[in-house]
């Protein structure tokens, strides 16, 4: 049988470093970009862009940018800020992920794409169209579907990938030395039947909304402003929603999120979520580590087997969420309360712990099979991905009950940097790192 779950790992304490809130001057732009080095010439396109993307606003018919991001009203919710929007944000009930390759090997141009996505995400992220009163002798800079809507509290989440610091042994941008150890693709684990098609990448973003046009309209924008400079290399869709205040519920029809809620303080999401100051790289302080595992999940047969096997499976009743013998979802219970095999017992059993924010999918139906191909698109944010899901993994992919109804089919890492600063960009602490 399992041993108890060991004392927590990851036990460092740590206060969260404040981040330099000062915009860059255009001084350390113009420094930037020489450290940067040979995209100047190809990247003055892309920074006439960005420019105008930063200007203000002179009003619809002016022919002139959108308004500057507002303050957060409403549905809105801030891109700007020392950590990024979309990790520990209330979990919208759409996701669209879009993981993107980059075409080049110029960090001049890399620089001015994140300078353009982050100015880009700005405006998105507030509900303006990129640019008011489009000019009819070129193609509309904004696509122009979600006109009039409201931010629906869009947030965009970037994360760079292990290969945008080294791929095949190739330092391609001159950021090998920046590499998180962290920043590694999952090894494999027992059970995976990964796509390669649907892994990897060197940037991922994830759009999140309460309207899945609006996620998708960013994802589609900052595809079409990089055109040419990157290009998606997959996409997943996402759904979730839940009755107000209460834990969504995902295909199999268990609440999923419950222990989450451990994580609500500040002080468990410096533990477990945020990276420290004295974590290294320091540029990585205030991030994330996000791990995105598309699992297909068997629905038919799941749909064939009683309510108890169900329940057995998870460690969980089904209608209240609640532990075995326990009647309430947040009922405490130690871990014998948990049937040794189920999912809650295993993944408790790794000693640690991680915010999960997964999306349900539904991508039709298996064109050999016939069956659902549907699953959940996990996503986790952790401070440690070595500490923190890789353990936990490893021990559910060999012992949990689950996994006879599920199947790993991508798997993606992504370092998912600081929030920027107003004005500033995300990737601004790893273009400014000391050691470049
Ligand atoms: C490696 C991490 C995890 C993977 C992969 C994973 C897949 C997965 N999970 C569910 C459904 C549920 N998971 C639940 C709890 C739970 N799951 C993980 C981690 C992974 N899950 C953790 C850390 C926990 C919390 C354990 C605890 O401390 O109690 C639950 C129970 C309710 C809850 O707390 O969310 C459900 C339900 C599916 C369907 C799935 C793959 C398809
Ligand atoms: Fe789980």
């Amino acid at each position: 049988m399992n041993s108890k779950p060991e004392e927590e790992k990851n036990t460092a304490q740590e206060e969260l470093p404040e981040l330099e809130s000062e915009s860059i001057s255009r001084r350390e732009m113009l420094k930037l970009t020489a450290i940067a080095g040979t995209g100047v010439v190809m990247g003055m396109s892309g920074m006439a862009t960005f420019m105008s993307l930063k200007r203000a606003d002179s009003g619809p018919g002016s022919g002139t940018p959108a308004t500057k991001p507002q303050a957060n009203t409403g549905d809105a919710v801030p891109f700007y800020g020392p950590q990024q929007a979309g990790i520990v944000t209330p979990q919208q009930p759409y996701v669209c992920f879009a993981a993107f390759d980059i075409l080049h090997e110029d960090a001049g141009q890399l620089l001015k794409l994140l300078q353009e996505w982050s100015a880009a995400s700005a405006i998105m992220t507030a509900g303006k169209p990129l640019k008011e009163g489009e000019d009819v002798t070129s193609p509309p800079t904004d696509t122009g579907e979600t006109k009039g809507l409201s931010p629906s509290n869009l947030t965009l989440t970037f994360g760079f990938g292990p290969t945008l610091f080294q791929n095949n042994g190739k330092d391609r941008f001159g950021l090998a030395s920046e590499q998180p150890a962290e920043l590694s693709d999952i090894p494999p684990m027992p059970g995976d039947r990964l796509n390669p098609q649907w892994c990897g990448g060197d940037i991922g973003v994830q759009a999140c909304a309460d309207d899945p046009g609006v996620a998708f309209h960013a994802i589609r924008n900052l595809a079409k402003a990089s055109k040419g400079t990157a290009a998606i290399r997959w996409v997943q869709n996402g759904f979730i929603r839940a009755p107000d205040g209460e834990t969504p519920r995902n295909l199999f029809g268990f609440k999923d999120g419950t222990a989450n809620r451990e994580l609500d303080s500040d002080a468990a999401r410096s533990r477990h979520v945020w990276v420290a100051s004295s974590d290294a790289p320091a540029w990585m302080a205030n991030g994330s580590y996000l791990v995105a595992r598309k699992i297909r999940m068997f629905l038919e047969p799941w749909d064939r087997a009683t309510l108890a096997e169900q329940e057995i499976t998870f460690g969980r009743l089904k209608e209240s969420g609640a532990p075995f013998g326990k009647k309430n979802e947040f009922d405490p219970a130690p871990l014998g309360q948990f049937p040794g095999s189920s999912h809650v017992w295993q993944a408790r059993s790794a000693g640690t712990k991680m915010l999960r924010r997964a999306y349900s999918y539904v991508d039709g139906i298996d064109a050999g099979t016939g069956d659902w191909d549907a699953g959940l698109f996990f996503i986790s944010f952790q401070r440690s991905v070595k500490q923190q899901f890789i353990p936990m993994q490893s021990i559910l992919a060999k012992l949990d009950a689950l996994n006879k109804f599920t199947s790993h089919v991508s798997s993606a890492v992504f370092a998912c940097p600081p929030g920027a600063a107003e004005g500033g960009f995300v990737g601004e602490t790893l273009f400014r790192s000391g050691s470049r």
